[in-house]
């Protein structure tokens, strides 16, 4: 099975005020910062961007857009784009505000993820889970999203508690609580 890198770049950047996916720190965007990461795992086969409409051709990757019946559905509605346009793929899913996320923590999560095709491996820092730096994947996975965006509850929360789930500890396994900040505001750019 082949393991797609999924950056999810559909949101609003309310907090931002500015589409933070375009925005460079160090000169570069920050969603090629993520795809620069992506690579450097070497635990995708290929990348996508999972984005909204109006930024559909924002961005120099294959691109998703989210489904007209689950515009503005966050996170979730990006992840379900992505796995029902690529049934076939295991997804490695990283937000496009993690820009310094290590490359070994998804090579990491990658290989974990081979030993169960069925199960979600997710990660987390102390207490906080990070559903966006993550391994979704399963038969069912589209069918899955789909459902619970119909319920309403969007939280990835909500998605991920009804399913076979590792989480595995960043902290445990060396990767500095720096390296997992998003960048939900400007302030927030180490
Ligand atoms: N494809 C897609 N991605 C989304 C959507 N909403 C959020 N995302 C992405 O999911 C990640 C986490 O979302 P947030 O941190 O809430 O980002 P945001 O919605 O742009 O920011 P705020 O408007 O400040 O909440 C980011 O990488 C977003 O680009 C959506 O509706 N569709």
């Amino acid at each position: 099975m082949k393991t797609l890198g999924v950056i999810l770049a559909g949101g609003n950047s309310t907090r931002f005020g500015e589409d933070k996916s375009l925005y460079k720190i160090d000169g570069k965007p920050m969603v090629e910062h993520i795809a620069d990461i992506i690579k450097a795992s070497h635990a995708a086969d290929e990348i996508i961007v999972s984005t909204n409409s109006r930024l559909k051709t924002a961005f120099n990757y294959e691109t998703v857009t989210d489904d007209d019946r689950f515009t503005d559905k966050g996170p979730i509605g990006g992840l379900f784009a992505a796995a029902s346009a690529y049934p076939d793929s295991r997804l490695l899913v990283v937000s496009c505000d993690t820009p310094y996320v290590p490359a070994r923590w998804l090579r990491k999560l990658h290989d974990a993820a081979l030993a169960d095709s069925e199960t979600l491996v997710l990660t987390k820092e102390g207490d906080r889970i990070h559903p966006l730096i993550a391994v979704y994947q399963g038969q069912d996975l589209a069918e899955s999203l789909e459902a619970q965006l119909r319920t309403g509850r969007l939280s990835m929360k909500a998605f991920f508690e009804h399913r076979k789930t590792v989480i595995l500890d960043a902290k445990e396994n060396g990767v500095p609580k720096d390296a997992l900040v998003n960048i939900n505001r400007r302030t927030d750019i180490l």
